[in-house]
Parts: structure tokens; sequence; C-alpha cells
């Protein structure tokens, strides 16, 4: 296999996750942009690229895959990112809290918590890797907020607290936003609101948002991974801002293949 080109080693194919996510549209774009004429993206889910990346790095297999950052395998697995010059992934990307139009109006109280509600990529980790370890992901939500009341406190700080009114977060099955989605709604919960979520596919997550049978996400990673449905649904919605900075997002491999860098596809 050594001799073998990382392209006929990986049958020129890039490992991804759902279709309608912004880190496939990207990854098209680096097929594009690199002239990766010959190679190709495999949908699935992030379950099914996980397993993948695990049935590889058991074998040592070369393998490549979308990724980023935080998540749970980069404290599992010893990987990397390929360099992007190209920069076709975004500089920093950020996490943001968006909400419908109108639920502002509906619901100040919430909003306002909605809108102070920020954590870092550790917070983040600590309840994604409880959640990998096999705590049910409310557990997770519940331990977290548990042991970080000093936090909590600052997003709760004037909002006040309510007899059964109901929020709707909608998400992604990504274990990023299980994480930080379930964080609120449980923190919603501590306040007296009763929480429905609804997991979708990303771009049925922003449509509901901006038709309003959901009222918020904190899934929406921009300012460029998912700049087209912000876009697309601008006059609908609400962007609260960043609820989590320093994520990245591209291509990630195990450390024990050779390549670094997006061009070393063309060898
Ligand atoms: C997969 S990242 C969590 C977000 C996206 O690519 O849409």
């Amino acid at each position: 296999d050594k001799n073998k080109s990382v392209g006929d080693q990986t049958n020129h194919t890039i490992t991804g996750i759902d279709p309608g996510s912004g880190i496939m549209k990207a990854t098209d774009k680096v097929i594009k942009d690199y002239n990766l004429n010959d190679w190709k993206v495999q949908s699935g889910s992030e379950a099914t690229m996980t397993a993948s990346l695990d049935k590889a790095i058991k074998n040592k297999k070369p393998i490549i895959i979308t990724g980023w950052t935080p998540h749970w395998m980069f404290s599992k697995y010893d990987l990397k990112y390929l360099k992007d010059p190209k920069g076709v992934y975004g500089k920093n990307e950020e996490i943001h809290t968006v909400i419908n139009k109108n639920f502002a109006k509906k619901d100040p109280n919430a909003t306002k918590f909605l809108d102070q509600f920020t954590w870092s990529p550790e917070d983040m980790g600590k309840v994604m890797l409880d959640i990998q370890n096999g705590k049910s992901e409310q557990n997770a939500a519940k331990a977290w907020i548990k042991a970080n009341q000093d936090k909590v406190k600052q997003w709760t700080n004037g909002v006040n607290k309510v007899n059964g009114k109901t929020v709707k977060l909608a998400y992604v099955s990504w274990a990023s936003e299980i994480a930080s989605t379930n964080v609120v709604a449980e923190a919603l919960r501590d306040l007296g609101y009763k929480v429905n979520l609804e997991q979708l596919g990303a771009g049925q997550m922003f449509a509901g948002l901006a038709k309003g049978s959901d009222d918020a996400i904190v899934a929406a990673w921009l300012p460029s991974t998912h700049a087209d449905y912000m876009n697309e649904f601008k006059n609908k919605l609400t962007d609260l801002g960043p609820n989590l900075k320093g994520t990245k997002l591209g291509l990630v491999v195990p450390k024990y293949m050779k390549i670094n860098s997006i061009e070393d596809l063309k060898t």
C-alpha cells in the first residue's frame, strides 16, 4: 500500500456526513477548488462517518473524513486537520444562537436567556464525552449544569422563572449540537419552561425555524458554514450572535497518515 497514492489507498473517497450539512457543501467546493477531479465525497451521517473512522484506525488504514472541533473524536483518536490553503472551510467559525423573528416579542424572557447563553469548546467537550461514554443526553446535560452553576447563573441573570410556558428547540444530530441543545433545554426546564426538542436535517432545521414551527436553535455555524441557509431565510430569523467561539471545520485524517494538506491529495 505504501507506494500507492493516497487517492488509490482511499479509493479517492472522502468519508462525510449528512448531505445537507454545511461541511459537505464546503467539501464539494474543495473538490472543485483544488481540482480533485477523480475524488468523491461519500455522504452518510456522523454515526456512519465515526464508525468508518474507528474501523480504519483499528486497522491502521488511511481514511479522510469531514471533521469539526469541538468533537469527542479528537480526544478519542490521534487526528490532524489537513491544511486548507485556499480557506474553503472558512477561517474562525462560531456557533450562533438564532431565533424565529417573532420569538423575541412572543417570549422576551426566554429570548434574554438564549441571548445570554454562551460557553466554551471545553464545556461542550465535557458534555459530548459524557454522552459518548454512555450517559443519556439529558443526564449529561444535567450533570454539566450541576457542576457549572457559576456559568448558568450568568445565563439566567435577570431571567424570570415561569410556570410551564413552552419553548421549541430544533437541532441536527451532530454530537456538538446534541450537547448544546440538551444543556440549553435543561437550563430552561430549571426555569420552569416546558421544552420540546425537534431533531431535523440541517435544511429542515432552518426552514422549521423560519416557519415558526420551532422557536430557536443553538446550532448555526457562521459566518460561512450555514451562510446559505441564513441568507435563504434572513427575513424570518434573528441572529442573537455566537454562543461558542473557537470552532474549526475541515478534512481530518489519523496522524499516522503522511499527508498534511488538501493539496497532497492530488499526488
Ligand atoms: C457538521 S458541523 C457540526 C455543521 C455543518 O457542517 O452543517
